[in-house]
């Protein structure tokens, strides 16, 4: 699995965190980290999200981890590329349910919101997850993709 991950200063040290956890990972192939590397790049979140989404749309990465202050602006942003779904997972349960469920490639964190061993439980828990397009669940994630291309430009 090949895993992009991003973050804006406020999510940075955060990042790094679940960026070496990820490489020291047997299930993860490749990681790759556009940035941002510290607090002192003042980068917007929304040039990060849209980045790290923009390489899962490509298909250049599998999965995506982001994090800014709230996870939410990296969250939205990621969510205007098309073909991406993303969500802010602050629980255990969120994470599992935003890739079985809704297929999503990218989970959130808020480094102002939670801590990083609960963050790091998470992502290593969210490797495991898989989505299965023979699943109840597939048809209504078909419904987003299908309002997607009907209304993209
Ligand atoms: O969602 C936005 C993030 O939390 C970001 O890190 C902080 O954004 P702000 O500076 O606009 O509050």
């Amino acid at each position: 699995m090949k895993i992009v991950v991003a973050a804006d200063n406020a999510g940075a040290e955060l990042k790094n965190q679940l960026r070496d956890l990820l490489r020291a990972d047997e299930r993860v192939a490749e990681v790759t980290d556009l940035g941002v590397p510290d607090a002192a790049d003042e980068r917007p979140y929304p040039e990060l999200g849209l980045a790290a989404a923009e390489v899962v749309a490509r298909g250049e990465a599998d999965r995506g981890v982001l994090v800014c202050g709230t996870g939410i602006g990296v969250a939205i942003s990621a969510n205007k590329v098309p073909g991406v779904r993303a969500t802010v997972v602050h629980d255990s349960y969120s994470a599992e349910r935003s890739v079985k469920s809704n297929d999503c490639q990218i989970i959130t964190f808020g480094a102002r919101v939670i801590g990083p061993e609960l963050a790091k439980k998470i992502v290593s828990e969210w490797l495991d997850h898989r989505f299965d397009p023979e699943s109840a669940s597939a048809g209504k994630v078909a419904r987003i993709t299908a309002y997607e291309q009907a209304h993209s430009s």
